[in-house]
């Protein structure tokens, strides 16, 4: 592979943006790969994937490289020789490159990958937190999946196509892809593209969404006619799926604090033809009073770490802070014993996180059923989902149902 100049720039700005200016890693790569009309897919491929890589391998890089935070541009230079060394790209004689001790990083590189807080690039705290609450063998192995580049998963829309159809339409615009068994809407891709370019996705055929994801709508067992408030629903990933196997009949509720995140589900609402929903932004405790004992099912896909999805959002471990988990986990409990009282006797509840932490899961729901409002449920089952064992996002699902 040969370097371009232009290219190396704008993962250099981005890199700045990333570590120095806390901007978010995917608003950052959308907007370099708007800077050059002229770049092909491979350009943008390579800004991508490379700025993504090196915020992925920041922690392991900068201790080959010998650089410390604040990154000035050449400690960024620095990083990106590391990178670019490893995967065995032949520098180009820019003075930025010059003196890069190639053996010295390839020797560096073998002996940090004996320690895992530098081989799969992570802050020491978030190893202490994982080796604590998943033991050594599963935390190893789930850390060393979550640096993994993700597959690109769709969800077909039911209420449009079937998955048959969406996989001839794909193909037809140059996209191969592969059902996936255990996930009855699911399609892989088999090579990367830009699918949100595609007709298909224009007339609502499909959404991205990764397998584990979708088997958070399915475990709530939704019925065509039920009435099902779906609590956090941010930009409604499941709630656009949940409609779908209600077969847009009934209503299902999507709440949540931002309304902007409700405004966005709004527009993904129109592209999936579904009709079935209303939103309401809590901004009061009236919404959810107004619905005690109403609903059929309730989904609480709660705020959390995102221990399980770092594949897709490798500045999370960066961004992450020790305070934020121990908030995060009192208003998971909060929601929990909120929202629960929504559910009507005899109905379902499924508590959901994109966590790998039992801290966030099932001890929750344990601190939750010997509560005074947790004493009304019964647990039903749960999902712990690992990204190492299931190939696909680290997440947690359990159904709870309320006694009659
Ligand atoms: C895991 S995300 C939801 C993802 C979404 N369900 C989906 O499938 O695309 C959690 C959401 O909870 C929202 N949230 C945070 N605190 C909340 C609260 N106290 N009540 C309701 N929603 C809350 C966040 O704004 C965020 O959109």
């Amino acid at each position: 592979m040969r370097l371009h100049r232009n290219l190396c720039f704008a993962v250099i700005d981005g890199l700045n943006n990333i570590f120095n200016d806390g901007e978010y890693a995917d608003k950052v790569i959308q907007k370099l790969l708007k800077r050059d009309k002229r770049w092909g897919s491979r350009d943008r491929s390579f800004i991508a994937e490379t700025t993504y890589d090196i915020v992925r391998w920041k922690r392991l890089y900068a201790k080959i490289a010998d650089v410390k935070e604040p990154f000035d541009r050449d400690n960024l230079w620095r990083l990106f020789a590391v990178w670019a060394t490893l995967k065995g790209i032949r520098l180009p004689d820019w003075k930025y490159f010059e003196n890069t001790p190639t053996r010295k990083i390839k020797g560096r590189f073998d002996e940090l990958s004996k320690i895992r807080k530098y081989r799969d690039s992570i802050p020491d705290w978030i190893d202490e937190v994982g080796l604590a609450e998943l033991g050594e063998d599963l935390w190893t192995k789930e850390i060393a999946m979550q640096n993994v580049l993700a597959d690109v998963i769709l969800r077909v829309n039911t209420l449009k196509t079937t998955k048959k159809e969406l996989q001839q339409r794909l193909q037809s615009e140059d996209i191969e892809t592969e059902f996936l068994d255990g996930y009855p809407s699911a399609l892989k891709l088999k090579e990367r593209a830009n699918v949100f370019k595609t007709t298909a996705f224009k007339d609502g055929w499909f959404e991205v969404q990764d397998a584990s994801s979708q088997l958070v709508a399915e475990f709530l067992n939704v019925e065509p006619g039920m009435k099902v408030v779906d609590t956090c629903a941010g930009a409604g990933g499941k709630t656009l799926h949940i409609a779908a196997l209600m077969q847009n009949k009934g209503q299902v509720i999507a709440m949540d604090i931002y309304e902007s995140k409700l405004r966005k589900l709004k527009t993904r609402a129109k592209r999936n033809g579904v009709h079935n929903f209303d939103m309401r932004v809590l901004d009061s405790t009236k919404p959810i009073k107004k619905l005690y004992d109403k609903a059929d099912r309730v989904l609480i896909d709660a705020p959390c770490s995102g221990l399980g999805v770092l594949r897709r959002n490798p500045d999370a471990k960066w961004k992450l802070e020790p305070e934020f988990l121990d908030r995060i986990r009192v208003t998971q409990q909060d929601v929990l014993q909120k929202y629960s009282r929504m559910v009507k006797p005899g109905g379902k509840l499924v508590y959901a996180t994109c966590s790998v932490l039992p801290s966030e899961n099932q001890e929750q729901v344990d601190k939750f059923l010997t509560s005074e409002f947790g004493k009304d449920f019964t647990f039903v089952k749960d999902n712990k989902v690992l990204a190492h064992q299931s190939g696909f996002d680290g997440f947690y699902m359990a159904l709870l149902e309320k006694k009659k």
